[in-house]
């Protein structure tokens, strides 16, 4: 159904922490479509990973390619632009606590350059609906419940229609229930064409919802055999 088209591969890039090598000569690709988990034990190098993805680790060795974007020759004016077609989910909410949940989401679309107030509603309409949430504009993040906040995070990475969604330990902080929750909403964002490349320690859901497994593991990534 979808094309092969790469919207993200590494070629033999090192990614550092500062001058420590944390993971060597990486090579791999994520096509638009593609559902993929990057797994390994703490410390192996999955943050790591995830950030010189979306340019907050700097690409020093090899060559990368993130939404038409080439890490490797990237300049820092250029990350605010990648980071609109990237969006980037994490383990903490992150949304603004005084503001409602539709204010949070407004914020995010002017700050990438949105204006129209009727196209910035129907967006975060949109989104919300994506998400299951199309009842929560209003609310305020204390009014809802873990997991309902982070499904607000995951519309807000939606705003702007990103290429991958890239999510590191989306559901580290979520019961099993809840956890499933925001997979099957990963999982239907998938099916609408993103690609989603997601961080866990949560096995249950690799065995529950099989995808392509990729492993940090002494100091590489491999792709288990599916
Ligand atoms: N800001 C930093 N400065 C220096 N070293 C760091 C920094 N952040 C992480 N590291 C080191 O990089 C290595 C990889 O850490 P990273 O957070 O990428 O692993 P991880 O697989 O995501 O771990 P976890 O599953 O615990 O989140 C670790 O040895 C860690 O100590």
């Amino acid at each position: 159904m979808f094309s092969t088209e790469s919207v993200l591969s590494l070629d033999h890039a090192d990614i550092y922490q500062g001058t420590k090598l944390i993971l060597g000569d990486v090579s791999f690709q994520i096509h638009k479509g593609d559902f993929a988990y990057l797994i390994g034990r703490t410390g192996s190098g999955k943050t790591s990973l995830l950030k010189t993805l979306y340019a907050d680790l700097w690409l020093q060795n090899g060559k990368g390619f993130v939404a038409g974007y080439s890490l490797d020759k990237l300049k820092p004016r250029d990350v605010p632009f990648l980071r609109r077609k990237i969006g980037i989910v994490f383990q903490d909410f992150q949304l603004f606590p005084d503001r409602t949940v539709e204010e949070n989401l407004r914020f995010v679309l002017k700050a990438t350059g949105w204006k129209k107030t009727n196209d910035m509603n129907n967006r975060i309409a949109d989104v919300l609906m994506q998400v299951g949430l199309g009842t929560a504009q209003k609310k305020m993040p204390h009014q809802l419940s873990g997991g309902e906040q982070q499904r607000v995070v995951v519309a807000r990475a939606m705003l702007n229609e990103p290429l991958v969604l890239i999510a590191d330990e989306p559901t580290g902080n979520l019961d099993p229930a809840v956890s499933d929750q925001i997979m099957k909403v990963f999982q239907a964002i998938n099916n609408a064409g993103t690609a989603v490349l997601m961080a866990t320690h949560n096995y249950d859901l690799l065995n529950k919802y099989p995808a392509r497994v990729l492993r940090c593991q002494d100091g590489q990534v491999v792709e288990l055999a599916g």
